[in-house]
């Protein structure tokens, strides 16, 4: 379905209530698996939640995860340790373009019995679950931090737990930390130094974990009060000051763009103040998931900006790089690309009623929603917002975005 949203001035003050986490619920999913004394609050109710939740209680032969990135990598380690199960683990076409090669490599290291469907390096995989007879493995850690997470998780299990070397440069190094995090939680036992993490064989301590609301959700807001009038304030729940995500870097990142953020009990206030308008330049390295959004804002508030660190973008939801200069073009935008780096003109004027192609792409979608508040936008197959956000648009609606079908 798409959706128009006609040029909207939205409420001077409101109030959102964002669902959990998915990344901190995927994770915590698997735990619960593992260790079903673990109680569970604020679950994301994300599409991609709800995939885990059912692929981990399902009996089939047959797991279909459809475009769930982190389901497919963690439950590729999940379905590896349960001893006699047999698993055909595939996804959406997309998904069977997303590598998993380095993760599969690591598994069968360490003892676990995978086999390619279709085609080498990628889904749909057969595992065959077995015991792990080693411990110690060696991957690479540029492409995805999903394969590492993936690993850790299941560590906790493990007799010997795990001991990863990561090569190369360690990519998304926040969702590793908030794997190890999750995983002390509960009692396990970790460390991370240099370029080695060793889950070590713990006595658990599950007790009931609390899910912060999505982060990464959350960017869709400052971005929307970043490029509202002076004044315009949101405040957004379950949020608090010391994150687990690495996507809470968003308040120091759009203090630029005039966003102050203060924290309450359970929750985040944005405000926008009077900023003067200055040229950004980011390394995203550490929170790919926010570019989309941050190369928005920086379009509609005519901003020129380099991103970099978006190696990983390609191999997301879509090709995110090609998919922003595609869409920011069609809006009048200039904007140059490599394969992992973003480089934004200023732009004066942005085209009206022009129709956004998202490309099974939650954040393709969301990032270009608060274009409405300068411009009138049709967002194509807006329902690709259930993938981690299914009221998003609901959400705008209550703050007076004007949307029509
Ligand atoms: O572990 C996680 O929950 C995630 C890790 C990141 O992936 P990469 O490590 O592949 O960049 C991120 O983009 C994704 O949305 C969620
Ligand atoms: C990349 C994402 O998710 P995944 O890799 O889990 O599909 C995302 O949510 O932006």
């Amino acid at each position: 379905m798409d959706i128009t949203l006609q040029k909207s001035t939205i409420q001077k003050q409101s109030a959102i209530q964002i669902t959990g986490s998915k990344s901190e619920s995927n994770r915590l999913l698997l735990l619960q698996a593992l260790f079903p004394e673990i109680e569970l609050k604020n679950v994301s109710n994300s599409d991609d939640s709800n995939l885990m939740t059912k692929a981990l209680a399902s009996k089939e032969e047959l797991v279909d995860i459809h475009h769930a990135g982190t389901a497919m990598r963690f439950l590729t380690a999940y379905f590896a340790v349960q001893e006699g199960r047999k698993t055909i683990l595939t996804g959406s076409k997309r998904m069977k373009e997303r590598p998993i090669k380095i993760l599969v490599d690591a598994l069968r290291e360490l003892g676990a019995e995978i086999d390619y469907v279709e085609n080498d390096g990628f889904p749909p995989i057969k595992i065959t679950g077995k015991k792990l007879s080693k411990h110690k493995v060696s991957l690479k850690a540029n492409v995805s931090s999903q394969y590492i997470s993936a690993l850790l998780l299941i560590a906790s299990k493990l007799e010997n737990g795990i001991e990863l070397t990561l090569d190369g440069d360690i990519t998304s190094v926040p969702y590793i930390n908030m794997t190890l995090s999750l995983l002390n939680e509960i009692g396990v036992k970790t460390s991370f130094q240099n370029n080695v993490i060793k889950v070590y064989p713990s006595k658990t301590n599950p007790k009931p974990l609390v899910v912060e609301s999505d982060w990464s959700s959350a960017s869709y807001y400052f971005s929307i009060v970043a490029i509202s009038e002076v004044g315009t304030q949101i405040e957004l729940s379950s949020y608090k000051e010391n994150s687990l995500q690495g996507d809470s870097c968003l308040v120091a990142i759009y203090k630029h763009f005039g966003v102050i953020s203060t924290f309450k009990e359970n929750s985040v206030v944005l405000k926008k103040e009077a900023t003067q308008i200055k040229p950004l330049a980011l390394d995203l390295k550490n929170a790919p998931d926010i570019a989309q959004t941050i190369a928005v804002t920086c379009f509609v508030l005519g901003i020129s900006c380099d991103l970099t660190g978006l190696h990983t973008l390609k191999i997301k939801e879509t090709d995110r790089l090609v998919a922003l200069k595609t869409e920011i073009e069609k809006l009048g935008g200039t904007i140059e690309i490599t394969d992992k780096s973003l480089h934004l003109k200023v732009s004066k004027n942005i085209k009206p009623m022009v129709s956004i192609t998202t490309y099974n792409d939650h954040r393709m979608a969301m990032a270009f929603a608060p274009v409405a508040l300068k411009q009138d936008i049709i967002i194509e197959d807006a329902g690709v917002v259930s993938k981690s956000y299914p009221t998003f648009w609901e959400d705008l609606k209550a703050i007076d975005f004007k949307i029509s079908e």
